[in-house]
């Protein structure tokens, strides 16, 4: 049977179906769509302000790969500018390979890369070093804490060292979803309210971070690189297979299997989570309505058949309303209802 026709153009046979939507797209236009959303993901959230320097976690990897690419093709209409900086953990077997992709990524984008190294940063320790020194004790469960948390120390200084005021990193969905879980299974309910928005606005003096394919599926970003051409490095760090998220990660394919829309409840139930720690039916619990109502200076909106105007956008076409934080408690975190809605 012929594949149909592209549900966008018209013109094109389809080479997809949208993994979520089931929409039939010819490759350029799902790359459009995609970019869109991305588009959308920022400027509804305010992520990135015009004039921004974003300092562009870049692991080689093919989350890393999309989003540098993407944020390049909109970096004009978003006015920001975009500097390449890379982590080196110092892995054996595993991170040569992936900044070498790094390297031919910033020379086919001319894009200015940086690579600061853990052994630099961190008086000689590398990761390997780390492994070393934690083997007998979780190994690799233990590498993976370290690294997680020297990494987005390192990404901080390398973004500092080359002038940004944002960070942004790739993960995307389903990596969010596996991350909330992770946060249940361990009963982290401090975890769990911190990460739930789309980046944190830069307290203690760090910079503001995001995560703007926080919405996007991992399939899609993997369908993307491949009409993009985009080439990045595969290859699943030395460390990994004992991590935990691995755990995480299975349990999410099941769910998936069982409740497709799985990925994309974690992750707007984590964003609820993350607003006061109060479960609601709605985008904000009542207490947070009426506050941010009385914040906002229009108290009776949060009352009766105004509440609705607290919980949506404005209609289609109306600019954004601020990110506000939740007017209960700020946990650090944006609050991203404004793009829970897809184009
Ligand atoms: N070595 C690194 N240098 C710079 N940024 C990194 C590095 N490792 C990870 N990051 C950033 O953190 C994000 C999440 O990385 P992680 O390894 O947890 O997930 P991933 O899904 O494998 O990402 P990717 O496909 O981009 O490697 C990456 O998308 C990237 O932006």
């Amino acid at each position: 049977m012929p594949a149909p026709q592209c549900a966008s153009c018209h013109k094109a046979r389809a080479a997809l179906r949208r993994p979520r939507s089931g929409q039939a797209l010819c490759g350029p236009c799902f790359c459009a769509a995609f970019e869109a959303e991305v588009l959308h993901t920022v400027v509804a959230g305010r992520l990135l302000p015009p004039g921004a320097v974003v300092a562009v976690g870049a692991s080689g990897g093919k989350d890393s790969t999309v989003l540098a690419h993407v944020l390049r093709e909109l970096a004009p209409r978003l006015g920001i500018s975009l500097r390449l900086v890379a982590v080196d953990e110092g892995i054996g077997g595993y991170r040569d390979a992936a900044l070498a992709a790094v390297r031919r990524q910033a020379a086919r984008w001319e894009l200015p890369l940086t690579v600061v190294a853990y052994a630099d940063l961190f008086g000689g320790w590398t990761m390997d070093a780390v492994a070393r020194s934690t083997a007998g004790s979780g190994r690799s469960r233990a590498c993976c804490t370290f690294c997680g948390v020297l990494r987005r120390r390192a990404l901080e200084e390398g973004a500092r060292l080359v002038g940004a005021t944002h960070v942004v990193t790739g993960h995307n969905a389903d990596d969010m979803a596996e991350t909330v879980l992770m946060n249940f299974l361990r009963g982290d309910a401090g975890r769990l309210a911190r990460g739930g928005g789309l980046g944190s606005p830069g307290e203690g003096g760090a910079l503001p971070r995001c995560r703007p394919l926080q919405l996007a599926s991992q399939k899609e970003v993997v369908l993307y690189a491949h009409f993009r051409r985009l080439d990045y490095f595969s290859e699943e760090c030395v460390y990994a297979p004992e991590a935990f998220r691995g755990h995480a990660r299975d349990l999410l394919k099941q769910l998936e299997a069982a409740r497709p829309s799985a990925v994309l409840d974690l992750v707007h139930s984590a964003e609820r989570l993350a607003r006061c720690g109060a479960l609601a039916s709605r985008a904000l619990c009542q207490a947070c309505a009426l506050l941010d109502g009385l914040n906002r200076g229009r108290p009776r909106l949060a009352i009766g058949k105004g509440r609705r105007g607290l919980d949506e956008e404005g209609p289609p076409g109306a600019p954004p309303r601020p990110p506000a934080r939740s007017a209960l408690r700020s946990r650090g975190t944006w609050r991203s209802d404004a793009v829970a809605v897809r184009l």
